[in-house]
């Protein structure tokens, strides 16, 4: 097996769509629905925090949101959970410095899988580039109300960094990212944005999505 070419994960990673029950002011299923509708690119399963769901509904709902991504060519990747990914045979698995270390996903996993890994610095990246992973997300690029442990606002200055020191694997931003705000992030030199409630709490969650898509592809990247 082999991995997947950057070029077609930078695609992919355009409108990298984040979501888990407690980020939902309706269904889940319905609110992946209406985000696959307006062109999301992948999807994040990040089942996580106050109120979320464990054990059989957790992997319930895992599977139902799965079903939608596969109906629609959406890559399905679990967060955190390494379980999870095995037991539903996700597309692939993101983890923080503070998950399990991308070396041993990448041995367990083997090389179909994609693997992103959260980055805070130049260091932290080289480490994961080594360790195998397939695509970096970088943040808190803006505030941030969806993570209760998010770092300390960096702006786009940690993208530019690693671009300026050489870091060519796919890349996006993450946190507190809008449809106001989205820009600067391509700029720095991201192939995409992480997004959770700027789509999840959206009042038109399909024209929200693809008011991203349109951003992104104004981007050029
Ligand atoms: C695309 C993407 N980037 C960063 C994160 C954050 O991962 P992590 O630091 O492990 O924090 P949690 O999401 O697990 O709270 C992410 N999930 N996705
Ligand atoms: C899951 C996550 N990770 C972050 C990081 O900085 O690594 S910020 C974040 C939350 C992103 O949600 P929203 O789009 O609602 O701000
Ligand atoms: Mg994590």
């Amino acid at each position: 097996m082999q991995r997947m070419n950057s070029e077609h994960l930078r695609d992919l990673l355009k409108v990298y769509f984040i979501m888990g029950s407690v980020n939902c002011r309706k269904a889940p299923v319905k609110v992946l629905q209406e985000a696959v509708a307006g062109g999301i690119t992948m999807f994040q399963f990040r089942e996580k925090g106050t109120g979320s769901l464990s054990d059989e509904a957790r992997l319930n709902l895992g599977r139902r949101l799965q079903k939608i991504c596969h109906a629609n060519g959406v890559p399905f990747i679990v967060n955190d959970d390494i379980d999870l990914a095995i037991a539903l045979d996700a597309d692939g698995i993101h983890v923080g410095q503070e998950d399990t270390p991308a070396l041993a996903i990448r041995q367990l996993l083997g090389e179909n899988k994609i693997i992103g890994v959260s980055a805070h610095s130049f260091a932290e990246a080289q480490q994961a580039i080594a360790d195998g992973a397939d695509y970096l997300g970088v943040g808190p690029i803006y505030p941030t109300s969806s993570k209760e442990d998010a770092k300390a606002v960096q702006g786009t200055a940690m993208i530019e960094e690693l671009r300026n020191k050489g870091i060519t694997i796919p890349l996006v931003g993450i946190g507190g990212i809008t449809l106001q705000n989205v820009a600067p992030v391509l700029t720095a030199g991201a192939d995409g944005i992480s997004v959770i409630s700027a789509i999840a709490g959206a009042e038109d969650i399909t024209t929200t999505a693809r008011g991203f898509v349109y951003k992104v592809s104004l981007s050029g990247t």
